[in-house]
C-alpha cells in the first residue's frame, strides 16, 4: 500500500518510523511518503492560511497550495487514482469497519488540515478526480488532522498482511468484525502467576481450553456491559446463550 500524507508538520509523523509500521516501511510492505504543504507556496513567508470569508475567529487554509499539492502528489502514478481521506471534526465517524475497508485500498492520501480547516472548495475540486471522504476519529476537538491521520494510518496499516507478526491478534481484536460478537476484549495476563499479591485467574492456568474460552467470553461480556453497553444492543439475541444473559 502507498500512503501519502500532506501536512505543514511532517515531523509529526516520526512515529511512523518506529515499531511494526516502521519495520513494514523498511521491508517495503507500506510506502509512506510525507509532503510539506509549504512546498507549494511561493511567497516569502510560505503562507498557507488566510482570514475566513464571512468573518469569524481563526484562519482558514488557502485552497491554492492544497490544489497544487494534490495535483502533484496524485498526478505522478501512471494514471492510478488514490482515495483522499480528509480528517475533520465534522467527518463521518472512523470505525474498525472503515479501517478494514481502507486497508483494501492500494493508495491512500491523507490531507492534514490546521487552523479552522481547509477551504471547502479543495474537497470539491479533488472529488472531480478521485474518491474523497471526510472522517473523524472521535467527538473531541484536536488542533489539526495530523493526530487523526496517525491514528487512521496505524489502524489501517496493522491490518495489512505481514505487518503484525501474529495474524491471530488481528482477528481477536476488539471491534474486529464478527469476532467475539463485537464485544470489547476482557483482561489479559502474563507471568508471573502472582504479582503484588494478585493471582492470575486460575482458569487461565488450568489448560482447559473450553473453560478458558468461556471465561474470556464472560469477561468480554462483563467489560462490554460496563464500558460499552451500546455495543450490547448490536448483539444478535440468538448468539447470546442462557449463561451469557446471566453475566
Ligand atoms: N479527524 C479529526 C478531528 C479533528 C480535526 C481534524 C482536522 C483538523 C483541521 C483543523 N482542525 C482544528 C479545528 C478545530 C475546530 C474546528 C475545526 N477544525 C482539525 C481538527 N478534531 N477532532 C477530530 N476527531
Amino acid at each position: 500500500m502507498r500512503i501519502d500524507i500532506i501536512t505543514i508538520f511532517p515531523d509529526y509523523f516520526a512515529p511512523l518510523d518506529l515499531s511494526l509500521i516502521g519495520k513494514a516501511r523498511r521491508s517495503g510492505l507500506i510506502d509512506v511518503r510525507l509532503h510539506d504543504l509549504r512546498r507549494w507556496t511561493y511567497d516569502r513567508h510560505h503562507t498557507v492560511d488566510d482570514t475566513p470569508y464571512g468573518g469569524g475567529p481563526g484562519m482558514v487554509m488557502k485552497p491554492e497550495p492544497w490544489g497544487e499539492a494534490l495535483d502533484a502528489v496524485t498526478g505522478d502514478a501512471d494514471g492510478a487514482t488514490p482515495r483522499l481521506v480528509l480528517p475533520t471534526p465534522s467527518g463521518l465517524p472512523f470505525t474498525q469497519q472503515d479501517a478494514v475497508r481502507l486497508a483494501a485500498e492500494p493508495w491512500l492520501v491523507f490531507a492534514c488540515g490546521r487552523y479552522e480547516g481547509i477551504d471547502a472548495r479543495v474537497a470539491v475540486d479533488a472529488a472531480r478526480r478521485m474518491p474523497v471522504e471526510e472522517l473523524s476519529i472521535g467527538d473531541y476537538v484536536l488542533n489539526g488532522g495530523e493526530a487523526a491521520t496517525l491514528v487512521m494510518v496505524e489502524a489501517v496499516s496493522r491490518l495489512l498482511p505481514g505487518v503484525l507478526g501474529n495474524a491471530e491478534s488481528v482477528a481477536q481484536d476488539s471491534f474486529a468484525p464478527g469476532m467475539m460478537d463485537n464485544l470489547v476484549e476482557g483482561p489479559v495476563y502474563t507471568k508471573p502467576a502472582v504479582w503484588r499479591g494478585q493471582e492470575v485467574p486460575p482458569v487461565l492456568l488450568s489448560g482447559h481450553h473450553g473453560a478458558v474460552d468461556r471465561w474470556r467470553r464472560d469477561e468480554a461480556l462483563r467489560k462490554t456491559a460496563r464500558n460499552r453497553p451500546d455495543l450490547l444492543d448490536r448483539l444478535d439475541p440468538d448468539t447470546l446463550d442462557r449463561r451469557d444473559r446471566e453475566v
